[in-house]
């Protein structure tokens, strides 16, 4: 009989709603499996923070609850703290001390033997390239290095499960792209389950394993990036025109899945498959002696997907809490 595999976390309709009766998270029901890296993906404001925060314990839901790794969020906070690591948007280490230091501290809240300590952060530096760093000021690392010693403070325990919220916020794009190279070897070498909170579409598509979209505390849709993709069922071509009546003429073209005209006289069609459907469309508008000035194609991505299911674009502007804590990162990255 083949053994049923229980998530190393499942949440019941957990729930947060902050004192002047904001509601971050709201009912959340997710399933995360063992050894998985599973990516929250939502818009500044989202509520994945505050899932992060209280999957870890930092807050209590006020109302639902989790099992993680067995264990019942509301009543075994103890045991929970011992097998999970959280690496925390905001900067942890002390730049004054070592890296070694840093860690060694970590190991002694935890009351890890030294001779294990050690060993463990000998490992944990050798997989993040930080072997030869390890005895210098963390004042003295770049940007890309502090995120990489901050990344294994949250392992120094030896967690089954380990949350990253946001990890690379404040990199810059090939810092970001590297440390994506450190979170996958971390997830084959040490076999951990990996939940990241990100608003960076690329770096959930690259990275999670599953992926789940969050609005307004509620949860709109989950799977694999390449499922999500193919749930949109259809690429996206984008015609500009002269007119609007030439782009009214367009919309109307029989074949598309759906389309509408958008201001700036453009016209957004959804078709089964741009490749065999483009050629007719422009055969269509020719007969009505109509061309398009520009055509771009889109064939579905991870923005379509977002786009499609919050009904906005996850690019848009940066709240202003957002921002600060993006530049405090940067200053202190630099
Ligand atoms: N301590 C708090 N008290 C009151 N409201 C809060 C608190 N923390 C967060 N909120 C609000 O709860 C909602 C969800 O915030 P949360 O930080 O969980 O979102 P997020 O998706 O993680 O965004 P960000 O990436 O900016 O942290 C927001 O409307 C936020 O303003």
């Amino acid at each position: 009989m083949e053994a049923i595999r229980l998530p190393i976390i499942k949440t019941e309709n957990l729930t947060k709603i902050y004192p002047g009766g904001i509601k971050a998270v709201d009912g959340l029901n997710i399933e995360i499996e063992e050894a998985e890296i599973y990516g929250l993906l939502g818009k500044n404001g989202a509520g994945k923070t505050t899932t992060i925060k209280m999957l870890t314990t930092a807050i209590d839901p006020t109302s639902g609850n989790a099992i993680i790794g067995g264990y019942d969020l509301r009543k075994d906070k103890e045991k929970i703290r011992r097998i999970i690591g959280v690496v925390p948007q905001d900067l942890t280490t002390d730049a004054d001390l070592k890296g070694v230091e840093n860690l060694r501290m970590i190991a002694s809240f935890y009351n890890i033997p030294k001779q294990e300590a050690e060993q463990r952060i000998k490992d944990l530096l050798e997989i993040v390239d930080l072997s030869d760093w390890g005895n210098k000021y963390v004042s003295q690392y770049s940007g890309g290095m502090r995120k990489r010693l901050e990344l294994i403070c949250g392992l120094v325990n030896s967690p089954k499960i380990l949350f990253l919220d946001e990890p690379t916020l404040g990199l810059d794009v090939n810092t970001r792209s590297k440390m994506w190279k450190y979170i996958r070897d971390i997830q084959k070498e040490l076999g951990v389950t990996i939940i990241l909170t990100s608003h960076y579409l690329e770096e959930v598509d690259q990275l999670a394993d599953r992926i789940s979209i969050i609005d307004h505390g509620k949860i709109l849709i989950t799977g694999t990036p390449d499922s999500l993709k193919a749930s949109l069922k259809g690429d996206v071509i984008t015609m500009e025109f002269n007119s609007m009546e030439d782009a009214e003429l367009a919309r109307s073209y029989p074949g598309s899945l759906e389309a509408s005209v958008m201001g700036d006289a453009k016209v957004r069609m959804k078709v089964e498959n741009s490749d065999t459907e483009l050629p007719k469309i422009l055969e269509y508008l020719l007969e009505k002696n109509v061309s398009p000035i520009t055509i771009n194609v889109k064939k579905p991505s991870l923005d379509e997907v977002f786009l499609e299911y919050t009904g906005s674009s996850i690019e848009e502007d940066i709240d202003p809490e957002q921002f600060r804590r993006m530049m405090q990162n940067v200053r202190r990255l630099r």
